[in-house]
């Protein structure tokens, strides 16, 4: 596959993907809503707000026609936050023929319904699960457009899809792509770490330390990985990069929004204000919600989601969720793990 890929849309990870696959010699029609973006990324090469002082390669070519951006399209790109999904996938719809390939890399879920991301483009662009891969694993935008190594998941029902999604993306210099059957699993991953990161970030914005952390992202990727089990995911994409390696860049790096609001929640400042400051969206709020009522809905205990949606949705202090976190009823790890078919 060498031909047009149609990205959607042109925030921070849009744009990093779109400079891979330029890199990677693909034509790339990137499209956005916002006009003023379109002109500074095909006549400047820089897209400012997301990726400041980057260069972005020339052959990216902006549009907000998402007609033009589509025509001759082997495969559509699609990186709109989980609340536009629904929107966005609509409106490619008159443009999308059977010659194309869709692969998505949002990680969250439609609050309204709790439907997957790749359900959402299924529904709306009537086709079948097999058109569809979703890419994801540790991967942030400012380390990919500096070339910085990265690997990620591709994963696909068909293994067709999955190779081709594999071959658009993948190169041999810093972004190396492995693929993976288990879309249920690499999606929920992906979405649920997120939570984990904004109670990381909650923590270290305490002020509490490392030992903390890491009993964090333990403790989250069981409970995430419950979730996901008791969904039909495989347990061992948890063990994977979309699982406890996308956990623990989410929980540690600088870049991440997720763990910057949570920081910021734990010094002590509103939710409102966190967002309306961050300007780049942050999937675990929304998520939180999604997980806090399917874990309802599977009868799965997410005791770290619980007490994350009570600060974020119930005004409850953070360090009185430590406090109920820390002095919950004994446990034993190993059996519980076997309980959740976690090997
Ligand atoms: N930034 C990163 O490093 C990574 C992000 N992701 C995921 O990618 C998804 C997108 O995140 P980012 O690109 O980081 O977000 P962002 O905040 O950088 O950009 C979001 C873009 O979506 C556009 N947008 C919002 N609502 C829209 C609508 N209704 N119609 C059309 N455009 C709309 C905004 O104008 C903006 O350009 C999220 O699900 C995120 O979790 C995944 C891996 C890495
Ligand atoms: O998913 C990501 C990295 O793999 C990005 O995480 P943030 O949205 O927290 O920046």
């Amino acid at each position: 596959m060498s031909g047009k890929v149609a990205v959607f849309v042109a925030g921070s990870w849009g744009t990093a993907l779109s400079e891979v696959l330029a890199q990677n010699g693909r034509s790339v029609s990137l499209w956005t809503r916002n006009a003023h973006q379109a002109e500074e990324i095909n006549i400047k090469h820089s897209n400012h707000k997301y990726l400041p002082d980057i260069p972005l390669h020339p052959g990216i070519r902006a549009t907000c026609s998402m007609e033009e951006a589509m025509e001759g399209a082997e495969a559509c790109l699609i990186v709109a936050p989980s609340a536009a999904m629904r929107q966005v996938t609509r409106a490619m719809k008159p443009y999308f023929t059977d010659k194309m390939i869709i692969v998505h890399a949002t990680k969250g879920f439609e609050t309204e319904t709790l439907k997957r991301m790749s359900e959402v483009i299924a529904e709306e662009l009537e086709c079948g699960e097999g058109r569809i891969a979703v890419l994801s694993g540790p991967s942030h935008a400012e380390e990919v457009v500096r070339q910085c190594p990265t690997t990620v998941v591709v994963a696909s029902a068909s293994m067709e899809t999955g190779e081709k999604a594999q071959d658009l993306f993948m190169n041999e210099t810093f972004f190396r792509v492995y693929t993976n059957q288990d879309v249920i699993g690499v999606e929920l991953a992906g979405a649920l770490k997120n939570i984990i990161a904004l109670g990381a970030g909650l923590s270290d914005g305490i002020g509490f330390g490392d030992n903390a952390k890491a009993a964090l992202i333990t403790r989250g990727l069981a409970e995430i990985a419950r979730l996901g089990v008791e969904m039909g995911a495989n347990a061992l994409t948890f063990a994977g990069l979309a699982g406890v390696g996308d956990l623990v860049v989410t929980c540690t790096s600088q870049h991440s929004r997720n763990w910057r609001a949570g920081s910021l929640i734990g010094q002590g400042h509103a939710v409102e204000e966190v967002l309306s400051r961050m300007g780049m969206v942050v999937e675990g709020i929304r998520t939180t919600k999604a997980a806090y009522l399917l874990a309802r809905q599977h009868d799965v205990q997410m005791p770290i989601t619980e007490q994350l949606h009570r600060v974020l949705f119930n005004g409850k202090e953070p360090k009185q969720a430590v406090e109920n976190l820390m002095g919950r009823v004994r446990k034993n790890e190993i059996e519980e793990v076997a309980k959740s078919s976690w090997t």
